[in-house]
């Protein structure tokens, strides 16, 4: 099994994460708070409360799991392509795999990625929704202190499955838009290189950014959905379920609700996504 696939996915994700960070804090935000009036109203606001800080809560956990989530979802989407086509990351440029395979394995990866994600997702997003501004004296106190204590809030507070609140989501928001990440990437790389090289830095770049754009504004009606469950329970359970959510927030805010977040969230993939695949790419031409 190609373990480089793994670490390239690891490194390469942790610097797409650092970078889009704060634009993911506005997204949150949006997505679950109705008290902004826009991106800028939102980010203004984080600063002059919060400071430059505001934007970067709940970014530890992220970075500390990325290991295990880009990992998983680069290296089995390349082992299950190996599986499906038997040719390694190198063979592939000189025979590319049907888009079949392509969608099948991203699926896979997408997958066992979430189940992965969930708990760590669900306390970024809790720690990002939180408003105060670092602990001063005499200032009011977070509910959650860090990461850690969110974490064992969380457990103490919802028991051990609090901790999985709204994975279900985040798996049916991951699993076919993972396929269409992969897809999108390895489409562009093989529309703009010549047969049998590798993609220039540039088409790397472009495809990786274009791949994370197209992912999100699939994913993006389910990811609203799965940070509002996530949200769900702090004081009390307003949701019954997937289902349950869906219907009250359309009921409530009609159906632009299910775009919330979505040209934030697609400013920050481009980078993010062009910046992960080009490390990507990289690390492995490097490792050979
Ligand atoms: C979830 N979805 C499949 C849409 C995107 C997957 C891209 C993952 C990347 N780390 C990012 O955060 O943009």
């Amino acid at each position: 099994m190609p373990v480089e696939e793994f670490v390239a996915g690891w490194i390469s994700g942790a610097v797409g994460l650092v970078l889009g960070h704060p634009f993911d804090t506005v997204k949150v935000r949006l997505q679950t708070q109705t008290t902004y009036r826009g991106i800028a109203d939102c980010m203004v606001r984080i600063y002059r409360h919060e400071s430059l800080l505001g934007f970067f809560k709940g970014m530890s956990f992220p970075i500390a799991s990325i290991a295990v989530v880009n990992s998983v979802l680069f290296g089995v989407y390349s082992n299950t392509l190996l599986l499906l086509t038997a040719t390694s990351h190198q063979e592939r440029r000189l025979q590319t795999p049907s888009y079949m395979h392509i969608f099948l394995a991203g699926c896979t990866g997408g997958f066992l990625q979430a189940y992965c994600l969930a708990p760590f997702d669900l306390i970024k997003v809790r720690l990002q929704n939180q408003t105060e501004p670092r602990a001063q004296l005499g200032s009011p106190r977070p509910r959650y202190l860090g990461p850690m204590h969110c974490a064992a809030s969380i457990f103490r507070e919802e028991g051990p499955r609090g901790l999985f609140r709204g994975a279900w989501t985040l798996t049916l928001r991951d699993t076919p838009t993972v396929g269409i990440y992969f897809i999108t990437y390895e489409g562009l790389c093989h529309q703009y290189t010549p047969e049998g090289q590798n993609p220039s830095s540039a088409t790397v770049l472009v495809a990786g950014g274009f791949a994370g754009i197209a992912s999100w504004v699939a994913a993006t009606p389910l990811d609203v959905i799965k940070s509002r469950m996530q949200m769900d329970g702090l004081r009390r359970k307003v949701y019954r379920g997937v289902l349950d959510c869906m219907v009250s927030s359309v009921r409530q805010e009609g159906l632009g609700v299910f775009f919330r977040g979505l040209t934030i969230n697609s400013a920050r993939a481009f980078p993010v996504n062009a910046v992960t695949f080009l490390s990507y790419e990289y690390l492995l031409r490097w490792w050979g």
